[in-house]
């Protein structure tokens, strides 16, 4: 049984952090997703990337239903991901890792939820309002933490990060209003992957690599390519900390990511 899923953000593409990867395609009421399942340490792990394997998928156009579903078909309990993100915050510097602890959603087109009622596409056809005042699950955020601690790398243990809808770069003044809300980093990624992670009682955390500062603070053109040549400088420290976490990992869940139905869905 696949307990634990890493979904790689932009620059995050293969798993080369596994061995013994085989390729399993999953199909779900949202369509099929292609998963890779490796060994680390003995633990069996399931990687997918977000955008891709060679980031042909804009954020807007993901298939987060189809992601998340199908790792929760396989067995998943407890996902990692990486996000690439802008920063807002002059101490979160680019290549700081943030071990995100808040989101906010400022995203428009997206679908938000599994449990769209008698339209949902599968059996689960009840409303329910899952609690999210933390979105990022405790155990799974202490286990970034700690491996960033015993890694020595330079790392946020909390930021707050404000989800656009992109695929464009931020404005300067939306960056402004953004940070006046308390966003300490931008992405495109967040929403919806953390609530429907949490819609289907898995835990979700994320650690976020800092590729640049954001539009208005950075006195530069902000380019994809700047991002992703960041990550991949950061490629063997993001490995190195998703594997040490992946060890600090508790076997038994003890958050209340794994009843986030209970009382949900006014039963
Ligand atoms: O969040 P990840 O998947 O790391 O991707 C980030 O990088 C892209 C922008 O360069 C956007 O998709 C943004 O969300
Ligand atoms: N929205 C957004 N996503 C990013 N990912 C990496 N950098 C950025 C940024 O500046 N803005």
């Amino acid at each position: 049984m696949v307990r634990i899923a890493i979904i790689g953000g932009s620059g995050v593409y293969d798993p080369k952090l596994l061995e013994n990867i085989r390729e399993e395609t999953v199909e779900t009421p949202y369509g099929s997703v292609k998963v890779k399942i490796g060994t680390y340490k003995g633990e069996e792990i399931a990687f997918l990337p977000r955008h891709g394997e060679k980031h042909s998928v804009p954020p807007h156009k993901i298939n987060y239903h189809a992601n998340i579903w199908g790792l929760h078909e396989l067995g998943v309990e407890r996902i990692l991901s990486t996000s690439a993100v802008g920063s807002l915050n002059l101490d979160m510097k680019p290549g700081d890792f943030v071990v995100l602890d808040q989101l906010m959603d400022f995203t428009k087109t997206r679908h938000y939820t599994f449990y769209d009622g008698e339209d949902s596409p599968h059996d689960r056809k009840f409303v329910a309002h899952v609690d999210f005042t933390d979105p990022y699950c405790p155990e799974l955020r202490n286990a970034l933490i700690t491996a960033a601690k015993e890694l020595g790398f330079t790392y946020h243990p909390t930021g707050t990060y404000a989800c656009m809808e992109g695929p464009r770069f931020e404005t300067r003044a939306e960056i402004r209003a953004l940070k006046i809300l308390g966003a300490d980093v931008v992405g495109m990624t967040q929403c919806p992957e953390a609530v429907l992670a949490r819609e289907l009682e898995m835990c979700y955390a994320s650690v976020a690599i800092v590729t640049n500062y954001a539009a208005g603070i950075s006195r530069e053109k902000l380019t994809h390519s700047e991002v992703v040549e960041l990550m991949a400088q950061k490629g063997e420290e993001i490995k190195l900390l998703l594997m040490k976490a992946v060890e600090h990992i508790p076997k038994e869940r003890r958050c209340a990511c794994k009843d986030a139905l209970k009382g949900a869905t006014g039963e």
